[in-house]
């Protein structure tokens, strides 16, 4: 680093007052120069701070630039395995499982304990302890107060509406009724049906109903993107439920961790499995007339693992089947609730030109028949842009716009 120029002396000099005024003269003439030398010597020596000044602001710049660039790079989720000595943790990284010896700053060393979840840069060094609520996000859990999807969204599966109600509001909403009666209300409730057909949305509407945290895990996610940590994920998902009582545990896709057992038995199956069984010893260990409520939803029911359907477990079916013409009349309408449309709109023939569409696909078909009216430069939606739609549909069904024809679930 470079060392400040030292700053001249002040030039001083005593001028005889007794001289003769032509040497007292010279002796302040003299004295001019050497102020005007030292004053030459000073505005140097700013210029000189000047530009340091400059190249320092540079620098700051830079480090600060690349601050931030570090702080927001990506950064992995690790596992904490062990805390040794000396500021040294071992990790686990998740996906791919590899496990490495790591620093951790004297900063938090004190907080890391061993099964915590950390984040963790490209070399390793742990930058954060993950809090609940980030790590449930690393987790992809889905986690909402209140979702907004209400009874009077769903169109087209009354009944189903009404045994989830039965299976999983009424435990929660009255559950005195349960010990009058001396009952059990079911444990887990499983809905099976093609995708799109309102599972997901029956669930969010109980805990829309009962005020309860919906807590959303999907279960392709709890064995594709944490290899190793499926059961400590399942125990994590319902620990977040006690946390927020009363809640409703959605687990989507639940053939991915309950798949019947095959003759193969390589290491992720085995991993699968564990998944399950902690499934399982969760759902076991649960208060029945408690103040969470499990909810699961396959669309291969043929794949199941028997074993959870055992009673104690997901011991209520209910089946969400494609909506018949009615239903999807009633559909029709929900989705075109908030939509500008014209009179000359006849939902019941568009039921019926609609057979096999699930009510996600039916969502689709509004919103296709929407762009048709916006490209003819209208604010109204009429029956003819609704034919088009199902036209350019039909066309595209080779491209999988009916997402539920030809699939199989039972
Ligand atoms: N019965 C229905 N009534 C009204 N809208 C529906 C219905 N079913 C599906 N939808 C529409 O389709 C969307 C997707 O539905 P949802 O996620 O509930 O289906 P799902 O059965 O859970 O599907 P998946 O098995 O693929 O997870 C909803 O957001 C809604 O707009």
């Amino acid at each position: 680093m470079s060392r400040s120029p030292s700053i001249p002396d002040r030039p001083h000099r005593d001028i005889d007052s007794e001289l003769p005024d032509d040497e007292r003269l010279e002796a302040l003439r003299g004295h001019y120069e050497e102020l005007v030398d030292v004053n030459d010597k000073l505005a140097a020596q700013l210029d000189d701070a000047e530009e340091r000044r400059e190249r320092l602001r540079e620098k700051v710049d830079r480090v600060e630039r690349e601050n931030e660039t570090l702080k927001s790079s990506s950064l992995y989720i690790a596992t904490v395995e062990d805390v040794l000595d000396d500021e040294q943790v071992i990790v686990k990284q998740h996906g791919n499982n590899q496990e490495v010896l790591t620093d951790v700053s004297a900063r938090i060393v004190d907080s890391v304990a061993p099964g915590d979840r950390v984040a963790v840069n490209d070399s390793f060094a742990i930058q954060t302890v993950l809090n609940t609520e980030t790590d449930a996000r690393a987790q992809s859990m889905e986690i909402t107060e209140k979702p907004e999807v209400t009874y009077a969204d769903i169109g087209g599966i009354d009944e189903q509406v009404r045994e989830v109600r039965e299976a999983v509001e009424q435990p929660l909403a009255e559950p005195e009724l349960f010990d009058e009666v001396g009952i059990d209300p079911p444990s887990g409730v499983l809905l099976y049906g093609p995708p799109g057909t309102g599972k997901t949305m029956l669930a969010k509407a109980v805990a829309n109903e009962t005020d309860a945290t919906f807590i959303k895990m999907a279960g392709s996610e709890l064995v594709r993107k944490f290899i190793g940590e499926g059961s400590r994920l399942v125990r994590d998902l319902f620990e977040m439920a006690r946390e927020r009582e009363p809640a409703i545990i959605f687990i989507d896709e639940i053939d991915a961790i309950a798949t019947r057992r095959t003759e193969s038995k390589t290491s992720g199956d085995a991993e699968v499995q564990r998944t399950m069984m902690q499934l399982l010893s969760e759902m076991d260990g649960f208060e029945a007339r408690g103040e969470i409520r499990i909810i699961a939803a396959t669309n291969r029911f043929d794949m199941l693992d028997r074993a959870i359907l055992r009673p104690g477990r997901f011991d209520r079916l209910i089946e969400v089947p494609e909506p018949g013409e009615e239903g999807r009349e009633q559909i029709l309408a929900i989705h075109t609730r908030g939509m500008n449309v014209a009179d000359d709109i006849d939902f019941a023939d568009l039921a019926a030109d609609t057979n096999g569409y699930s009510g996600a696909d039916i969502e689709s078909l509004a919103t296709e028949a929407g762009m048709f009216a916006i490209r003819n430069d209208r604010d109204q939606v009429t029956h003819q842009d609704f034919a088009d739609a199902l036209e350019k549909i039909e066309e595209d069904d080779s491209s999988d716009v009916v997402s539920s024809a030809g699939y199989f679930y039972q």
